[in-house]
């Protein structure tokens, strides 16, 4: 069965083509895979699915949990299909559970997602190193809680699940500390839902230019944001948001059968 890692700004990613849904992906075998001792190591996985001509992205969180988005994913998904020789360079859509995401691939190796509306549905206190720090809950078709602090982001410990209010997010949330660190520029880490700290998160960066904006009583504008594995842009419109980021392909193999069989 063939794989391919790939990752958007550090995010890492196992992609499994499986063209006509016929893998039967069980929460062991995603934890298998995303396990960097016993696996090919990853923060989460992309089944690849065509149905009715249409793609989709089956994403899957390193501790086999399922998300209904995935912004980093999205892109390294589409770089694959070009690579692939599955779709042309440019402008297509794929379909997520958040719902139709029209992407574009750069000649550059970078793509822009059309990631949907980020919808600000009020403020929330997260526990963060025995430190509560308010923010805006963002829906970006997955839950955050994107925080704006004065305190230095790199200061913070990571190690624990942060804290959160379970009647605001009775699903979990991924939770996202910001600095802002010029104009336009932003500086965030984040601790995702089903994962742990990542090195990057697409939906984090939307989820926290729309907070700083929501801080500032806007509802539009643009910004970077620096992440540990790198850099993205991110614009937030008043019906959808993009982003724009690197998507790079590391490898391509084969899984063993007999491993993947012993974990069904
Ligand atoms: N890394 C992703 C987000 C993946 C899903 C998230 N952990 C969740 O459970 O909602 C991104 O780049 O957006």
């Amino acid at each position: 069965m063939e794989f391919v890692k790939g990752h958007g700004t550090e995010n890492d990613f196992v992609v499994l083509p499986d063209l006509d849904d016929q893998l039967d992906l069980t929460v062991a075998r995603v934890q298998a895979l995303c396990d960097r001792q016993r696996g090919l190591g990853a923060d989460g996985v992309l089944r690849v699915v065509r149905t009715d001509g249409k793609w989709f992205m089956d994403y899957r969180n390193a501790d086999g949990s399922i998300a209904e988005m995935c912004g980093n994913g999205l892109r390294v998904f589409a770089r694959y299909l070009v690579d692939a020789g599955h779709q042309r360079q440019g402008e297509f859509v794929v379909g997520t559970r958040a719902g139709d995401r029209t992407v574009v691939t750069h000649p550059d190796g970078s793509v822009t997602n059309d990631m949907g509306p980020a919808r600000v549905m009020g403020t929330s206190i997260a526990a963060v190193d025995g430190q509560g720090i308010g923010g805006f809950a963002v829906d970006v078709g997955n839950p955050h809680l994107a925080c704006v602090t004065e305190d230095p982001v790199e200061g913070f410990s990571l190690t624990a699940p942060p804290g959160f209010d379970p009647v605001m997010f009775p699903h979990g949330v991924n939770v996202e500390l910001i600095n802002v660190i010029g104009q336009d520029a932003l500086r965030m880490r984040v601790y995702e839902r089903g994962v742990g700290e990542t090195r990057s998160c697409g939906t984090g960066t939307v989820a926290s230019v729309a907070s700083w904006l929501a801080g500032q009583g806007r509802t539009t504008g643009s910004a970077t944001v620096d992440v540990l594995g790198g850099q993205v842009f991110v614009t937030i419109e008043p019906t959808t948001s993009t982003l724009t980021g690197p998507a790079v392909l590391v490898a391509r193999g084969e899984l063993d059968k007999s491993w993947w069989d012993a974990l069904a």
